[in-house]
């Protein structure tokens, strides 16, 4: 069995006297430790899907499983849990506390896990030894980001979720942090989601699920993915 499943999964919207169906029986698989790239353009429905899957919104019908337990039926509790213990999210504009330094956002995130990394060993494996001490004012866009990926990384979790995660960095940071996810995807054996409405990073991907209009119209693997150099956009 995939190690992440979304069987005929909808999901719509009301607003007013519309519907919005913003996911329309997506299916798609992904293998444990895999590097995937969700792409499609603006409104394609690409972050319902991420949200569905970290347990932050519900599907209309279909079945969502991670790792073979079924997140689609998972009580309130029950998601309040899986989103603790097996979900770390990345998003585009880092979310961390501003108040806490680099070193006690990622501590404060792996204090409510049953098995985290040592949250210094996993700022220094993202390369901020020497910036533990600071406040998020005084990093960088870059630096913030891999902060917030060693605060996903280092609670243990099942799954890595990044939401744009290079959308709000120039283009040489840009490529950093997608360099730092796919060696942490390698060396980790997390399975690694990025959701991005740019083509160029699916070639990096093991695998890419094109979505447009709600639908998955398009899925391939890449048994050769290239190196973050080689990728141009
Ligand atoms: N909470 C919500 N309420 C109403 N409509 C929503 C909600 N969330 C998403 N939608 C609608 O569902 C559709 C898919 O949105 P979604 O955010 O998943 O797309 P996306 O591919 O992530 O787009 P973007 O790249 O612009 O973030 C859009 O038409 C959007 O307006």
């Amino acid at each position: 069995m995939s190690y992440v499943e979304f069987r005929d999964v909808r999901k719509s919207y009301k607003m007013g006297e519309n519907t919005i169906v913003a996911a329309d029986n997506i299916s798609f698989s992904i293998d444990k430790s895999e590097f995937c790239v969700i792409v499609g353009p603006s409104g394609a429905g690409k972050t319902t899907v991420l949200n569905m899957l970290g347990g932050m919104d519900s599907c209309d019908s279909g079945i969502i499983r991670l790792d073979t337990r079924e997140i689609s039926s998972l009580s309130e509790k029950q998601l309040t849990e899986y989103r603790r213990h097996d979900v770390g999210f990345v998003f585009q504009f880092y979310n961390l506390i501003p108040n806490l330094t680099a070193l006690e956002n990622v501590e404060l995130a792996s204090e409510i896990c049953v098995d985290p990394y040592d949250p210094r060993e996993t700022l220094i494996s993202v390369g901020l030894a020497e910036r533990m001490g600071n406040f998020p004012a005084q990093l960088s866009g870059g630096e913030q980001q891999r902060v917030s990926i060693a605060r996903a990384l280092a609670k243990n979790p099942k799954i890595l979720l990044c939401d744009e995660p290079t959308g709000a960095l120039d283009y040489a940071t840009g490529k950093h942090i997608l360099t730092l996810l796919q060696d942490s995807c390698r060396r980790t054996g997390k399975t690694v989601i990025v959701i991005t409405h740019n083509l160029a990073i699916a070639g990096m991907a093991d695998r890419v699920i094109h979505v447009k209009n709600g639908q998955v119209v398009k899925m391939e693997q890449n048994s050769d993915p290239l190196p973050v150099e080689r990728i141009e956009w």
